[in-house]
């Protein structure tokens, strides 16, 4: 807690604040320029693997291709006959949401199952029901208590569900059996998630990494899940212990999944590494350029994406659903005053993120770790922002991007509570508040993000030979233009250039100056 709290407020600075008439004025913010150079320029980069196209309305494109596919998902050819993967395509159709209420208010344990509630419809399924049980902990054997599971049962066949959801991540063992009592699939949080990812990954890196973690989540649990698939698709009409006759080749049928699980996920972490060689080369050519980079990041339906559309114009796919991001998307901006950096979205934080999933994702996230500034992106229009605010700053500290500093911006302020706002206001004195919907205080944080931002560091007056205008070009594009001359010898130039730059420029510079 104590390296999340140093993340805290008091380094985000630089937000001049008290600027509300500037705001009244400037409702309708245009945001940081994107031209269309630099557009075509963070394309070829290739920053995404599975180039979409580039057009403007490439999100919109997105979004239609994802509801015309939604819950038409495919198994990767390799595993069909492994039966127990049975989860990857989790068919949510009608579930009841069951949560363990441990510790904090009554408001604290609705939230939670409301987000699971979003999280399930994110995934597809018709929420009918949902339930939370008050108790110290989870029971070891079948979750909630064995009286409520059995009242659950009941509930599960008066509503005609075919899955139940549990708000926690559950052993092998307490799967099988509430699966036993309910008599219907039983899934947690965890799969729940992994099954949402499986569904909006759209790189190949981005699909490598979800399969990966499911996989990983898979293989404890094969025969536990294979245990109760088979006695209900048997219809043995769960007796306890499973079929004496079906044990031996059951076993068999198990060590043989379980060396084709391994092989596989052997081949994804190779792919994987391949993969990620290709990121750090692009990295770096980004890097010598020194432009700083800006990271959005949030917990996920923030509106981290509507606000990088905001800021750049990029078309990057926006949807009231959890996860709509999984891919970093890098533009490249420009502050008012010139100096040019990137902006990419990133992939939302939940409480709770599923461990394997932090892993799996932990090259996209160290994107975040590896920015010269994080915009944390709130959603000021949730009940209890704070919350989110923690859970997303847990995963900076697990990705060890505790160092950067971080910009705290509310967005959604048109749809906030004022009493949460002033709540907040307290809190984080610095943070900037936006909608990306409306536009609000888009120009107050283009001006902090700006001041925010590191300064370029080397001035430098060089006369440059007209033969070097790739020089100048270069000038133009990542500094800051104090002075411009055309004389008989060449550019003569004022400006502050990152190191890098100014090194090149070194040559052309006068002595004495
Ligand atoms: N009222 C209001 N809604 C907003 C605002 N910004 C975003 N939204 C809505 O919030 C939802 C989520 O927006 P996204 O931009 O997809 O959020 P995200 O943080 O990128 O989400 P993930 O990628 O799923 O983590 C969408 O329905 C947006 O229309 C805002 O300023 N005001
Ligand atoms: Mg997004």
């Amino acid at each position: 807690m104590n390296t999340a709290d140093t993340h805290g407020s008091d380094r985000a600075g630089h937000v001049a604040r008290g600027q509300d008439a500037f705001r009244e004025a400037n409702t309708v913010g245009d945001g940081v320029h994107a031209d269309d150079a630099s557009r075509e320029a963070a394309a070829t980069d290739g920053d995404r693997y599975e180039d979409p196209g580039n057009a403007p309305d490439q999100g919109e494109m997105e979004l239609a291709e994802r509801h015309a596919l939604r819950r038409v998902q495919g198994l990767s050819t390799e595993l069909t006959d492994v039966t127990e993967v049975e989860y990857r395509k989790l068919r949510l159709e009608r579930v009841v949401l069951i949560g363990v209420w441990t510790r904090g208010t009554q408001s604290e344990a609705d939230n939670s199952l409301t987000e699971l509630a979003a999280l399930a419809e994110t995934a597809g399924a018709l929420v009918l029901e949902g339930l939370t049980q008050r108790r110290a902990k989870p029971d070891p054997a079948t979750y909630v208590g064995k009286g409520k599971a059995s009242e659950l049962h009941d509930i599960v066949e008066a509503t005609g569900a075919d899955t139940v959801i549990c708000d926690g991540e559950l052993t092998p063992g307490q799967l099988r059996q509430l699966e036993d009592v309910v008599k219907v699939k039983v899934v947690d949080r965890t799969a729940l998630i992994l099954d949402i990812f499986a569904q909006h990954a759209r790189s190949s890196e981005g699909k490598a990494q979800v399969e990966l973690a499911q996989l990983n989540y898979l293989l404890p649990r094969l025969r536990g899940w294979g245990d109760s698939l088979s006695r209900q698709a048997g219809g043995s009409g769960g007796g306890s212990g499973g079929g004496v006759g079906l044990r031996g080749p059951g076993e068999t049928k198990i060590e043989t999944d379980r060396r084709r699980i391994n092989d596989k996920m052997a081949k994804l972490r190779r792919q994987l590494a391949h993969m990620r060689t290709a990121r750090e080369v692009k990295k770096d050519v980004r890097r010598t350029r020194e432009v700083p980079s800006v990271a959005i990041a949030g917990y996920t339906n923030a509106g981290k994406s509507s606000l990088l559309n905001r800021l750049t114009g990029a078309g990057v796919l926006v949807e009231n659903a959890l996860f709509a991001t999984l891919d970093p998307t890098v533009r490249q901006a420009r502050t008012p005053d010139g100096r040019g950096f990137t902006l990419s979205d990133t992939v939302g934080f939940v409480r709770h993120l599923p461990h394997q999933l932090v892993e799996a994702f932990r090259s996209t996230l160290e994107e975040v770790a590896d920015s010269d500034l994080i915009l944390h992106v709130v959603d000021g229009s949730h009940p209890d922002p704070e919350q989110q605010i923690s859970a997303v700053r847990e995963v900076f500290a697990e990705i060890e991007a505790v160092d950067v500093p971080e910009l705290v911006v509310v967005n959604k302020v048109d749809a906030a509570d004022p009493d949460t706002l002033r709540a907040l206001r307290t809190r984080y004195p610095d943070l900037v508040e936006v909608s990306a919907r409306t536009g609000q205080g888009v120009s107050e944080l283009v001006t902090a993000l700006a001041e925010a931002l590191p300064e370029l560091a080397k001035e430098v007056h060089a006369l440059v030979p007209y033969s070097r205008g790739d020089l100048v070009a270069k000038v133009h594009e990542d500094g800051r233009i104090l002075s411009e001359e055309h004389t008989g010898e060449g550019t003569a130039l004022h400006a502050f250039v990152p190191a890098l730059l100014a090194a090149k420029l070194d040559e052309y510079t006068p002595s004495g100056v």
